[in-house]
């Protein structure tokens, strides 16, 4: 509309200029016109005038005013009257008698001047010409001559008019092909893009911009079409980032709630920023609103000294930091963990707090079970060994001595497995408040197992600092103990090892004073020992017997012994008793009573006592077949192999593939066996004895000796301990007691074995006292089944 209105005022204005501008040449050229043609017509007048030819005159006069322009021409002479007129009859009146515009000023302007004077009517498109007349006789007059343009403006005007309606038009038309070009080119595919902006910038996706054409808005539409894509793309994976972080978002939400842990954010300052928790009671703290606090406030002094210094940590190390600390809620000790973790690209720190108070408890308990005896609540052998690593430090700093006690109840085993466990434990817990009452709080007792004690006493400045306290603990130990309102006397063996004189490493020392106490059980117990190196030697061989008698088995270096049996009675041999032998090619010939008691407490005899029982049986099967006759063979069983749940069927396998009567075989077993009073021996003798085995009692009279133990079990036979039978000729006591032993046993249904018959007055005595069976050297030495064999004249057999 504006384009069309100053299109509009463009082309008037032009129309208007143009129009003026041919007015203004239409002015000019009529007088041109007047210039040229009025001096002629004057010229012409003059001289038909001087010719006094009217008619001439008016002809000229009426031939101008052929012309259309002119409307009137009158030539007056100086008197005013008109001298000839376009109409005749006018010619001799005065102008003034017509509505001429000739004025006496105008007739004496153009004497005076005798030039042309043209007065332009711009209303009405008129020339008013005045031009000088020189009439003969009649003076200086003048033509006057009216010019009209009125038609020539009109024909102008209408020129002109319609001129600018054809430019109006054809500059219509070039608005209209311009506007429609605008519009269809420009205007519309603009007004597209901005509805396709608008779309898009509503975030209406999937709107896109359509424009034909190859233009600068097509290469547009196609930067919007690009940018809406990219938009979208960006838009998508923005949204896939915020589904995503709220998924996250969910996730942590769910963790927070299913953890029982707090969780922190605090800024550098230790303000808190965000936090949650799953279980607001879990925040041993009145306030709910923990954020804008400072955290190291919400907590007691101490604490908040903790977590100052680990989030100064956390900055400066940009590590994970953990720390622990205690709060007291409801009078009891919690026990707290916090976790630090600086949050990456911001100066905040993330902290995890989670009670641990259970964790802790458990810890303790397990420390405590770790480094610490249940029953005796004394430091264990791993806490000694530290402590004593720890003190050895300390004495090479200090210049000091310290000293290692090892200390062995004697004969616990025996109180234990005699009179129950339960009494033994109270024995043990007492024997251990008796050894801490004796000492300094600063000494160490601890307990490394079963009946064995140590002590560690730091600080000691001579070796001789020690005998004092070993003295007074051996001492303490013989006033009773009270157990149960009874009173238990035990004693204890106690040896000594120093540091640095015996060695320094807490094993080494450990082991002397091991040794030592060794030495004061062989000393006869009830008494302490210094390490002395020859107590090293003795250490030394069982160390060295031990790991021998590892591989004996395998290496093929044990050999069964037979010892032959004899019915003293009739004087027969009736069997013989199957005696262990380890020769080792390094060791030589050990004795049984140094092996034995190594292989019992390794355990070894168990596989050991399966060789001898299975070699044994074997024999027992070639013998019973060369001889003939019922062979009795005895095999010793050690308490360590009843606890062996296989061995019943190992036996009864080793009958069976023997295919010999049960009854060959006699099994002897010490009081050490049934001291425990455990059901499982008790129910192993009973099935052994059911298998058809005979049971012997070993070695009696040397330890508690019941006879109860003779009622309650099955057994079979009794043996009777040698050092009764070496005392039997020269001590009447001795004498009696075997005699009571024989005559007991008979009444119970028991044969009688003597062993270790020397002389023939023992063996003349017990056949006296009608003892059953005799063994010993007398009758015949342990021999190799080879020797053995010869001995008793059977054909060597392979
Ligand atoms: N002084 C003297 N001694 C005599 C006389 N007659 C026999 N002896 C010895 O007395 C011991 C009898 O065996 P034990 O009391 O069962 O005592 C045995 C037994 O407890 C144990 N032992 C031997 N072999 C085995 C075995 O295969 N298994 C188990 N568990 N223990 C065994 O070792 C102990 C010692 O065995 P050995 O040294 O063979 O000693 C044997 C034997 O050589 C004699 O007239 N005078």
């Amino acid at each position: 509309m504006l384009a069309t209105l100053i299109f509009l005022a463009f082309s008037g204005v032009t129309t208007v200029y143009t129009y003026n501008a041919q007015l203004d040449t239409l002015i000019e050229s009529s007088r041109t016109s007047l210039n040229r043609e009025l001096p002629a017509l004057a010229a012409e007048l003059e001289q038909e005038l001087a010719n006094n030819n009217l008619v001439n005159t008016q002809f000229a006069i009426n031939t101008k005013m052929t012309s259309l322009n002119y409307q009137n021409i009158v030539a007056v002479d100086q008197s005013g009257l008109i001298i000839v007129a376009p109409q005749r009859n006018l010619a001799g009146l005065h102008y003034r008698a017509l509505d001429l515009p000739i004025s006496a000023q105008v007739m004496a302007n153009i004497e005076r001047t005798k030039l042309l004077t043209i007065n332009y009517d711009s209303e009405h498109h008129f020339f008013d010409a005045y031009y000088p007349l020189s009439i003969k006789n009649r003076g200086d007059g003048l033509i006057y001559a009216r010019y009209s343009i009125a038609l020539d403006v009109d024909h102008l005007i209408d020129l002109t008019m319609s001129k600018s309606a054809i430019v109006a038009i054809c500059l219509l038309s070039l608005l209209l092909f311009i506007a429609l070009f605008v519009y269809f080119f420009i205007h519309k595919p603009i007004h597209h893009l901005i509805d396709v902006g608008q779309h898009l910038q509503a975030l209406q996706l999937n709107y896109r911009a359509n424009i034909q054409g190859r233009g600068e808005l097509k290469q547009l539409a196609e930067c919007v079409n690009k940018m809406a894509d990219s938009l979208e793309e960006k838009i998508a994976s923005q949204k896939a980032a915020e589904q995503f972080a709220l998924t996250k978002h969910g996730l942590l939400e769910s963790i927070f709630k299913a953890l029982p842990d707090l969780f922190f954010v605090i800024d550098y300052k230790g303000k808190v920023v965000e936090f949650h928790s799953g279980n607001d009671n879990a925040l041993y703290t009145e306030q709910k609103n923990l954020v804008g606090c400072n955290i190291t406030e919400l907590l007691p002094d101490a604490a908040s000294k903790h977590f100052q210094r680990a989030i100064f940590d956390t900055r400066s190390s940009e590590q994970l930091i953990c720390l622990e600390y205690p709060l007291t809620d409801d009078n009891q000790s919690k026990f707290f963990e916090a976790r630090l973790s600086p949050m990456p690209f911001t100066e905040n720190i993330v902290i995890v707090v989670r009670e641990i108070t259970q964790r802790k408890r458990q810890e303790e308990m397990i420390f405590h079970h770790a480094f610490f005896d249940t029953l005796t609540n004394l430091p264990n052998r791993f806490l000694v060994m530290e402590r004593l690593t720890q003190q050895i430090k300390e004495a090479v700093r200090s210049k000091t001595l310290i000293a290692v006690m090892f200390i062995d109840l004697d004969d616990f085993k025996k109180v234990n497995d005699s009179l129950g466990h339960e009494i033994g434990d109270k024995l043990l817990i007492a024997s251990a408040k008796r050894l801490q009452s004796a000492l300094r709080l600063e000494d160490t007792v601890a307990r490394l197992g079963g009946d064995e004690f140590v002590i560690l006493l730091s600080n000691i400045h001579t070796p001789s600092d020690a005998q004092p306290i070993a003295a007074n603990l051996v001492r303490k130990f013989q006033t009773p103990l009270q157990v149960d309102k009874r009173e238990f006397s035990i004693s204890i063996s106690l040896g000594v090892a120093l540091y640095p004189h015996d060695g320094d490493s807490p094993s080494e020392l450990l082991r002397k004073a091991d040794s030592a106490m060794y030495h004061s059980k062989q000393q006869g117990r009830n008494t302490f020992s210094f390490f002395t190196e020859q107590m090293s030697q003795d250490l030394s061989r069982r160390l060295l017997l031990e790991e021998h008698l590892r591989h004996a088995l395998d290496l093929g270096e044990f050999e069964v012994y037979y010892q032959p049996q004899f019915d003293i009675k009739t004087n027969e041999l009736i069997g013989a008793e199957a005696l262990l032998r380890w020769n080792n090619s390094e060791l030589g010939s050990v004795p049984p009573d140094e092996f034995i008691p190594l292989a019992e407490s390794n355990g070894e005899i168990v596989e050991i006592g399966r060789f001898v029982l299975k070699t044994a049986i074997t024999q027992a099967k070639t013998w019973f077949q060369k001889l003939n006759k019922p062979f009795k063979i005895a095999v010793n069983l050690s308490p360590r192999q009843f606890k062996d749940c296989n061995l019943i069927d190992d036996i009864k396998q080793y009958i069976g593939q023997a295919e010999i009567p049960a009854s060959l075989l006699e099994l002897e077993i010490t009081e050490g066996v049934l001291l425990s009073g455990d059901e499982s021996v008790r129910n192993a003798l009973k099935s052994l004895h059911q298998l058809g085995l005979v049971i012997s009692m070993d070695d009696f009279g040397t330890g508690y000796s019941s006879l109860n133990y003779l009622r309650q079990y099955p057994f079979d036979v009794l043996k009777i301990d040698q050092s009764f039978i070496m005392d039997l000729s020269n001590n009447r006591e001795a004498s009696e007691l075997v005699n009571s032993i024989i005559t007991m046993s008979h009444s119970l249904g028991l044969k009688v074995i003597a062993e270790g018959i020397e002389t023939l007055s023992q063996l003349k005595i017990l056949e006296h006292y009608r003892c059953d069976v005799g063994q010993g050297f007398l009758l015949g030495k342990p021999m190799p089944r080879k020797d053995f064999e010869n001995w008793i004249g059977l054909p060597h057999l392979e």
